[in-house]
């Protein structure tokens, strides 16, 4: 029930379709009593007296009833498809959006699989209850009663002994809900790390081939697999055991009435009419009885789905604006950042960053150089908020961005990652994704700096070419242009280049850096690379090391200190520092056989 009080929200606005629904059930239901009362009338009324000349009105006394019992029938199921049809609807739409708002420390642990299941069977398990389920359930309580008052009516004595199997099947239904329900909790979990496997086998099939790993993840699956089968089997062995007991109780009910009945009737203390309609009339009781444990299942299945929707519709969002957030103004920011002593771990986990303050004046363009896992990316997702900062403080334009709303915040940065994410949508539509409303000119052009547009040109469809999936079906440095010119298109003030260039070769990225120059005027620029090649040109270079800043400088003073930038330049130029060595003895072996000339 608490279940059903906490998706309160998503049903209520459709109060209307749920009583139509209910309503039309319940009609049905009470007509459904009108066929014992017939029976009765037939035998004491028609038969026994021989009037057989009111057969025929009886008979279509009978069709009308069917007739208005299966337009309420209909009635029920159309109100009840709408309202499960509607809520799913609503459920679904919300828990897309929650999935929008969560923030990048869900995701660092979220599984696509599990969500996708959630989003799939979870909402089709409420879809089938709050429509038919729910409905149902409530119409077996309307036959218990109306079956009962009925009965009790007719003899009461008959009811109470008939009824006495009851009980002992209200306390097997009760011992199966136990067992069942968290039998289905443990098979959607099971379900959903089989979706898991699935996705991941998908989105990871060319390094499981280029490692020969096919068995490995057959066996993988096959774990998962059989855990799925064990666990569906569990479920059919309580189900087994449970439902032949039920019925078997639930039938004890005939035998008793017919012991029962039939004597009273051949004592002459119960009307053969009656008696008949009794047997009638005692379905009304053991039918919602025996169908206790399938409502209980399908109650106990919302039950569990409901959960794992409101879990994913109740998990905290980390980062959010606070109620008085100020909004950025894209035209009007300037891009002024500035960190503050900031030091950030991730959960669990020792500091990624400590102590960092950088004053990066707008305009400017700040390079970062560090060996992996250094604390470079946390850098620059702490300035985009995607992890609150949990010491010292990160200004935009001398405001805390804690105190920004993060929406705009995130409009005046665009950033290119490491990893390059395309849409499955043409090239087009990837470069304009974070714009809007573009023209074609602006895309070519934005292609044009991000040196994309000669390979895009080069493809049959051009602009218009469908890109596979994360981006297959182009190279890494293809994929990374489209992304620099996705960024560029958005013209913001912040450019993050998180080891932008890295998949393409030496002579593009040149190319590329040249393009950037000409975008960098007026943005502040972050650039995170492995070559120097991609900093030298910085006003101000950070190298980090275990999350620590170990030296700042330009590049010009850099290489003239004795440090981990030196070393770097040094390996990353030997063949250029051996030529100049060359040279340079060269120049003074002239000069030296100059002097020596001149002296003699
Ligand atoms: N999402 C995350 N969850 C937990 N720890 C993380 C996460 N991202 C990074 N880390 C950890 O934080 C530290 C800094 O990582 P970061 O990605 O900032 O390094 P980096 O300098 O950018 O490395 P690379 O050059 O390889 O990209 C590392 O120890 C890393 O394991």
């Amino acid at each position: 029930m608490d279940i059903l009080r906490q998706l309160k929200a998503f049903y209520w606005p459709e109060r209307k379709l749920l009583v139509a629904s209910i309503v039309f059930l319940m009609i049905s239901t009470a007509l459904g009593l009108v066929y014992p009362n017939l029976l009765s009338y037939l035998i004491e009324e028609v038969i026994r007296p021989e009037k057989f000349e009111r057969v025929p009105t009886l008979a279509l006394v009978v069709v009308g009833v069917i007739t208005v019992k299966a337009l309420n029938q209909f009635l029920h199921g159309f109100f009840g498809g709408r309202l499960g049809n509607k809520v799913a609807y609503r459920l679904r739409n919300s828990a897309y959006s929650k999935l929008q708002q969560l923030s990048f420390q869900y995701y660092d642990k979220a599984k696509t699989g599990d969500l996708m299941s959630r989003l799939t069977a979870d909402l089709e398990g409420i879809r089938q209850f709050i429509g038919f389920g729910f409905a149902q359930i409530l119409n077996m309580v309307l036959m218990v009663v109306f079956g009962g008052a009925m009965m009790l009516y007719l003899n009461w004595q008959l009811t109470l002994i008939t009824l006495v199997t009851i009980p002992v099947l209200a306390f097997l239904a009760l011992r199966f809900e136990k067992l069942i329900h968290p039998a289905f909790r443990e098979m959607r979990q099971a379900f959903s790390n089989l979706t898991t496997a699935v996705q991941e086998n998908i989105t990871g099939v060319r390094t499981v081939k280029s490692f020969a790993r096919e068995d490995h993840e057959v066996g993988k699956f096959s774990i998962r697999s059989d855990a799925y089968k064990d666990n569906q089997i569990g479920i059919a062995k309580i189900w087994a055991k449970y439902f032949p007991v039920m019925e078997l109780v639930a039938n004890l009910s005939a035998v008793i009435l017919f012991i029962a009945g039939g004597l009273l009737v051949i004592n002459d203390q119960l009307k053969l009419g009656d008696f008949v309609a009794f047997f009638s009339l005692i379905w009304y009781i053991i039918n919602p009885m025996w169908q206790l444990g399938f409502h209980i299942n399908n109650y106990t299945q919302f039950k569990a789905s409901g959960e794992r929707i409101l879990a994913l519709l109740n998990e905290h969002v980390h980062v959010k604006n606070k109620p008085d957030a100020i909004v950025l103004n894209k035209e009007q920011a300037k891009g002024h950042v500035q960190f503050e002593h900031v030091s950030f771990h991730y959960p669990d986990k020792s500091n990624a960053v400590t102590d960092i303050n950088i004053e990066a004046p707008a305009g400017s363009v700040i390079g970062f150089l560090g060996p992996t896992g250094a604390g470079k990316s946390t850098i620059i997702q702490l300035l985009m908020r995607a992890y609150n900062v949990k010491k010292g403080s990160i200004k935009v334009d001398g405001v805390d961005i804690r105190d920004l709303d993060v929406h705009s915040l995130r409009s005046i940065i665009a950033t290119v990652f490491q990893e390059t994410f395309l849409f499955s949508a043409s090239i087009r539509d990837n470069i304009a994704y974070g714009a809007g409303n573009v023209t074609q000119e602006q895309i070519e052009y934005a292609a044009k700096l991000a040196q994309a547009h000669g390979f895009i040109m080069e493809s049959q469809e051009g602009y218009n070419t469908l890109v596979g999936e994360r981006g297959m079906g182009l190279s890494g440095g293809q994929k990374q242009r489209i992304a620099i010119a996705r960024a560029l298109l958005i013209n913001p003030r912040i450019l993050i280049l998180d080891d932008a260039t890295s998949a393409v070769d030496m002579e593009t990225e040149h190319e590329i850096q040249a393009g950037f120059k000409e975008l960098m005027k007026g943005r502040t620029t972050f650039i995170i690379a492995h070559r120097i090649s991609s900093l030298r040109h910085a006003d101000e270079i950070i190298v980090l090391d275990d999350g620590h800043i170990v030296q700042r400088g330009k590049h010009a003073d850099l290489i003239h200190e004795a440090g981990p930038y030196r070393d770097t330049y040094e390996i990353q130029y030997a063949d250029y520092l051996l030529k100049q060595k060359k040279e340079k003895a060269a120049a003074s072996n002239v000069v030296h056989m100059d002097q020596k000339r001149s002296s003699i």
